[in-house]
């Protein structure tokens, strides 16, 4: 079996992407931000108070014949950025683009974080990281990919975000038409449930690439790339009028600045992120300070490999034993 959905920026600098999964019977549609960074599958719902509530869709579980509560479970989730939720349980049937699984764990919310509340055009995530990171106790539960496992044609699911754009998540397959050359294929180590791998060096602009394994997550789920103070300093150095800001929290630099690229190695491949990933936002909408797509990991204990880098490729996460992660240009 495979399935093919679209990957739908949720605002116009793609701060997340939303993807359309069916929930219940009759089915249910919710935009979910598709994470490999976590583990949980939870929703906007009839539990989640209205005013936390913000226009977002809900799901319903007493309007599917198909939902069953899981009895006595709970979950609580925080996030990297601070956000977090908490909540119920229900086994209902659940679809993404044609693949369905009949008995996924769907975590109702009961609270949401501001943040949550704020974005108006996400009801929810579907963790794709491995389910060990899954906060449901007193029993754990599995993802959508886990449980459709068993059912896929290939042990795979694959990203394939666009620059403020509509890109792509399959599963179960790899479409040859949707990059170009060969996958280049490295390590994941599953611990502690995140996509862990490295990154074989960078390059900042046209200038020599420098050989070092930087090891950190590929997480659909973060905006931005964070990698090492040393990494980052050395790109801004190239950039007129960058400063790292203490007041907007990263660098920052005049919108009219030319930026670099930045290429990052995986394996013996190299990947070059277009200056304009890189130039993210204005900080405020009349402001002519920008904010960048490149900022210091220093602060989190942890390099992440978000959207700004997984979009300058084709990426495929396989569940294969060992796991791996392939890049492949398009
Ligand atoms: N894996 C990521 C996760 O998906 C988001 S949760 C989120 C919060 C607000 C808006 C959209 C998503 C959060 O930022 C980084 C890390 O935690």
């Amino acid at each position: 079996d495979t399935g093919s959905a679209a990957a739908i920026p949720i605002n116009e600098v793609d701060i997340a992407y939303v993807t359309p999964v069916t929930v219940g019977t009759p089915p249910q549609t919710l935009m979910l931000d598709l994470d490999t960074g976590s583990s949980d599958l939870w929703v906007f719902s009839s539990l989640t108070p209205s005013s936390q509530v913000r226009g977002q869709d809900i799901y319903t579980p007493a309007n599917s014949s198909t939902s069953k509560l899981l009895n006595g479970h709970t979950w609580s989730i925080r996030y990297g950025d601070g956000s977090g939720s908490r909540g119920t349980v229900y086994l209902d049937t659940l679809a993404v683009g044609g693949l369905e699984v009949k008995s996924q764990a769907v975590q109702t919310a009961q609270e949401v974080s501001s943040s949550f509340t704020q974005e108006q055009s996400l009801d929810g995530l579907m963790g794709l990281g491995f389910s060990t990171l899954n906060t449901v106790r007193p029993s754990s539960q599995l993802t959508f990919f886990d449980n459709a496992r068993p059912s896929l044609d290939e042990e795979v699911f694959t990203a394939d975000l666009k620059y403020h754009a509509t890109g792509s998540y399959d599963f179960g397959f790899v479409d040859r038409a949707k990059y170009t050359g060969n996958i280049s294929y490295t390590a994941v180590t599953e611990s502690p449930g995140y996509w862990t791998h490295s990154l074989s060096g960078y390059a900042v602009g046209s200038g020599a690439f420098q050989t070092t394994r930087l090891s950190g997550i590929s997480d659909t789920g973060t905006t931005l790339l964070y990698l090492p103070t040393a990494v980052v300093t050395a790109y801004y150095r190239q950039v007129q009028g960058a400063q790292n800001s203490q007041y907007y929290g990263g660098y920052v630099f005049p919108c009219s600045s030319s930026l670099p690229t930045f290429t990052f190695g995986i394996e013996e491949a190299r990947f070059t992120i277009p200056a304009s990933y890189i130039n993210y936002t204005r900080i405020s909408p009349t402001s002519t300070t920008c904010y960048g797509g490149l900022q210091s990991s220093s602060g989190l204990g942890i390099n992440i490999f978000g959207d700004v880098a997984l979009k300058a490729a084709f990426v495929v996460f396989s569940g294969t034993n060992p796991p791996r992660i392939g890049f492949a240009h398009k």
